[in-house]
């Protein structure tokens, strides 16, 4: 590569391997093609993907692969010696659970985007990495663009968090706003968010609360340091949420809202996704479609809100690449191996369901009064 002043640099290339390429392995070969230029300024290095694995090598694919190998062998990715960053984007436990621990301990840094796979096994899998020394890093596993995970871990860490709640996943969000807005059933918008690629592969987990109950064990892990089992929890989903529903809460100056929160009740952590009632005018009111927002309130810097596009293929992608870029300055620091989130706390965390059930019955007279059929909680 020559300079300005035709003097020869000689610039390195950091070799990607990337395990899918649908929506968001997609949006990764884009930006990267796109903004070639930008990382090797800021970061004097250029990145080059070099390898992507998928399920059918014989599909149509939506991106230029000019210089990519595609493959449908693991092995082409986890044995070559010249990639040291592994990008996992191909979703669902297994076998991403098994490729993910194989690349750790081959000794390449790895970084996904599968909360499915965080909030089950993520402890395992963190242990691996550092085991490894390589890094383990998953800013896209939250709220898809927004960089919430990192700017927990750095800019929380004197403060004391008590609460982080929000709008967490993408689908269920897009759904209600399009029910809201523009009157669509149900289908219509669940059949639209999955065009547009925000929804998994099979939306069940978006509609039913779990993708967002992932989530939120995940921001809890950085919010409070602590593992929440999945079975503490209270979810639940907008598969029951009515068009009756969304006129009463309209009616009444409220929109529903799919909400998780993770928050500190006396000394325990109780952690909860639900549909609610949001007042007009409350800044989780106004997120709509795919959006995103997570609201941090910490003891001495108050609230917080986090917003942005919370699923879709460029927004998401951004954020792995958030990952291969702290990874690469880890890598040239000789520093890989520490932990993403470096809290490590025992806090008593409160079974949500046995409250959840509780508070049901007190709400359901309560908003029968309020709300004629409607039995969701006020935020
Ligand atoms: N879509 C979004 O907005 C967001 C997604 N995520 C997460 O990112 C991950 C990927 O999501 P998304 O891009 O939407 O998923 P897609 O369904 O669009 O793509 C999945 C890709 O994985 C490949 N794949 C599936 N099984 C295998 C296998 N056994 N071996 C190799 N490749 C395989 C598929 O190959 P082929 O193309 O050949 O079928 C496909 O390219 C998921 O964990 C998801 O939860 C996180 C945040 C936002
Ligand atoms: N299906 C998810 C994608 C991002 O995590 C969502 O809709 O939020």
């Amino acid at each position: 590569m020559k300079t300005k002043d035709s003097e020869a640099v000689t610039v390195k290339i950091i070799k990607l391997g990337v395990i899918g390429l649908g929506t968001v392995g997609s949006g990764i070969v884009r930006i990267i093609q796109k903004n070639q230029q930008k990382i090797r300024e800021t970061r004097g290095c250029c990145i080059q993907v070099k390898t992507i694995v998928v399920a059918d090598r014989t599909k149509k694919r939506k991106v230029d692969l000019r210089g990519i190998k595609l493959t449908d062998q693991i092995n082409d990715l986890l044995y070559d010696n010249e990639i040291q960053i592994a990008i996992e984007v191909m979703g669902t436990i297994q076998p991403a659970q098994t490729y993910i621990e194989a690349l750790l301990k081959n000794g390449k840094n790895v970084i996904t985007a599968n909360k499915d796979l965080l909030a089950t096994n993520g402890s395992h899998l963190i242990k691996c990495a550092q085991q490894n020394h390589v890094n383990l890093s998953y800013e896209a596993s939250v709220a898809g663009g927004i960089p919430i995970l990192r700017t927990i871990s750095n800019s929380f860490t004197a403060d004391q968090i008590i609460e982080v709640s929000g709008i967490v996943n993408g689908t269920s969000n897009y759904i209600l706003t399009q029910m809201t807005e523009n009157h669509s059933t149900y289908r219509e918008a669940l059949h639209n968010a999955q065009a547009l690629g925000l929804a998994e592969h099979d939306p069940t987990n978006d509609v039913s609360g779990k993708d967002s109950a992932y989530k939120m064990a995940i921001l809890a892990e950085f919010a409070f340091g602590t593992t929440v089992p999945l079975e503490k929890i209270a979810v639940s989903g907008i598969e029951q949420v009515t068009k009756n529903d969304i006129l009463q809460a309209q009616k009444y100056g409220y929109t529903i809202k799919l909400i998780g929160q993770a928050k500190i009740l006396e000394d325990s952590l109780s952690v909860s996704v639900q549909p609610m009632f949001v007042k007009k005018g409350h800044p989780l009111a106004n997120i709509k479609d795919e959006n995103n927002a997570v609201l941090v309130t910490g003891a001495s810097v108050g609230e917080i809100l986090f917003y942005g596009a919370g699923a879709g293929e460029l927004p998401t992608a951004n954020s792995i690449l958030s990952d291969v870029i702290a990874t690469i300055k880890d890598i040239q620091l000789n520093i890989t191996g520490s932990k993403f989130n470096n809290f490590s706390r025992t806090t008593n965390i409160i079974d949500a369901n046995k409250e959840y059930s509780k508070n049901f019955l007190r709400r359901k007279e309560r908003s029968n009064k309020l709300y004629l059929n409607s039995s969701y909680p006020i935020l």
